[in-house]
């Protein structure tokens, strides 16, 4: 078995993380928990740093909060001293109320409200990743009515088909985001938003797609975009000063993934920007990067008690757990798949072979297919690794199901950092028909 970061087994053979026992967090904090394992985060967040450092350019590391984001979460990053990219009104208002510095904030998306832009300004945030022309309007507008300014990026789409699942591809000309970098609704918006003076331009970003386990689609779109920075260059006077190359490197979910170490994305990506900007002769951006699935995904595991179990002869045995798509909708999402062991019995050796089920009613609520597991019964803890980035931040209430607790564990130690949701939270916001004969308890 692959244990990630600080994963161990202590002497009563029990998985452990962060140096704490599985089974006594399963027991006291309940089940589905999520469990962080906030030494793997750090070292990942010092190690993306480094890299730059190493390579002597100046960079932002700005962690993608839609991987996974609470007010514990932000403080971490910030004690970390990482930027953050947010996607929502809710994203910055989480960044905002952990305290997070609202000049390291990066403001991404292709829809975003007018209220959303004004929380944003108003926040003096330190940049709007621009998406696309009704927001070049908007902005402009919001900053003229404020009397502000705003640093902004131009995302562009560089028309890259980066190796990974469909769903999760956002680099290739047929995309919702961003200006196309070929057709040339890139240098329109540039010269549009160059004239506009409530804007300091800062330079151009993309980001081409999730999950990628090779530096190929990086370099060519970095390629893609040098070429028009030089450009750009000498047409418009436009020198870059920000190079944005987004997120999207990939993680180890099961053996036949084989990413790359972190470092190395960026220590391959750099070394090949750095020629082609002499090539170019450009001076050298700041180069800022936004990984969240590669900061938090091995650094989370998801603790399921074992329930029921259905036999169907010659075909599949089920086990069921107390979780499902309504804590990760991934595998139904992406056929994303998973490793997991029996958490009171990491080392023992598989004997079966077992599908778990989640508990929705919904048959493609399959979390594992065909996974190898010792022997179980119902009430032993399983754990599901791998679950820490787009696992909890896209968990929702199919089936009325409360989202559950996340807790981080460091040191020998464990933090409640959310707390699992209650029935009361489940109908907090329904109201009672006005008129009618049913009262409501
Ligand atoms: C604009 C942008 N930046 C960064 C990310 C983070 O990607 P990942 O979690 O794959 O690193 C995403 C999500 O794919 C994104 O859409
Ligand atoms: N949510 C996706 C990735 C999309 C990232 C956002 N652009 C996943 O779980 O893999």
């Amino acid at each position: 078995m692959h244990y990630y970061g600080t994963s161990s087994i202590n002497e009563k053979g029990h998985l452990t993380i962060g140096g704490v026992d599985t089974i006594e967090l399963a027991n006291e904090f309940g089940t589905p928990l999520y469990v962080y394992d906030t030494q793997l985060i750090r070292e990942r967040a010092r190690g993306f740093k480094e890299t730059f450092e190493k390579l002597g350019v100046s960079s932002q590391v700005a962690y993608a909060s839609k991987a996974f984001s609470s007010i514990a979460m932000i403080q971490l990053i910030a004690e970390e001293g990482l930027s953050l990219d947010v996607v929502s009104g809710g994203e910055l208002y989480t960044a905002l109320k952990a305290g997070f510095d609202p000049e390291k904030i990066h403001f991404h998306g292709n829809n975003k409200s007018p209220e959303e832009i004004a929380m944003a300004l108003d926040a003096n945030i330190g940049c709007f990743v621009v998406d696309n022309f009704y927001e070049i309007e908007l902005l402009s507008r919001i900053c003229a009515e404020k009397d502000k300014s705003a640093s902004i990026l131009l995302r562009v789409t560089p028309g890259i088909e980066a190796h990974t699942h469909d769903y999760i591809l956002t680099g290739q000309e047929d995309s919702k985001f961003g200006f196309d970098l070929q057709n040339g609704q890139a240098e329109e918006a540039l010269k549009m938003v160059l004239k506009d003076r409530y804007f300091n331009v800062l330079g151009l970003h993309c980001h081409i797609g999730s999950q990628i386990f090779e530096t190929t689609g990086f370099i060519m779109a970095a390629e893609k975009m040098i070429e028009k920075m030089a450009a750009w260059s000498t047409a418009l006077d436009f020198k870059a000063q920000v190079l944005n190359l987004g997120g999207g490197f990939g993680i180890r979910y099961t053996k036949e993934d084989e990413p790359l170490a972190p470092g190395k994305y960026v220590e391959d990506i750099i070394t090949k920007v750095k020629q082609l900007m002499t090539e170019h002769q450009l001076s050298m951006p700041e180069i800022w990067i936004e990984p969240g699935r590669s900061l938090t995904g091995d650094a989370g595991t998801t603790l399921y008690k074992i329930g029921s179990s259905k036999h169907v002869p010659d075909v599949r045995n089920y086990l069921a757990v107390d979780g499902g798509m309504s804590d990760n909708i991934r595998p139904a999402l992406y056929n994303a798949r998973y490793e997991a062991v029996i958490a009171n019995r990491p080392e023992d050796k598989a004997d079966s072979i077992v599908s778990i089920a989640g508990k929705c009613c919904e048959s493609g609520d399959m979390l594992i297919w065909d996974l190898p597991i010792t022997k179980h019964e119902p009430g032993d803890v399983l754990a599901v690794f791998c679950t820490g980035a787009y696992g909890y931040a896209m968990a929702n209430n199919y089936n009325r199901i409360p989202r559950p607790a996340v807790v981080f564990a460091e040191n020998g130690q464990a933090e409640l950092v959310i707390e699992r949701e209650s029935y009361e939270d489940l109908i907090r916001h329904d109201l009672p028909l006005k008129h009618s004969g049913v009262d409501v308890k």
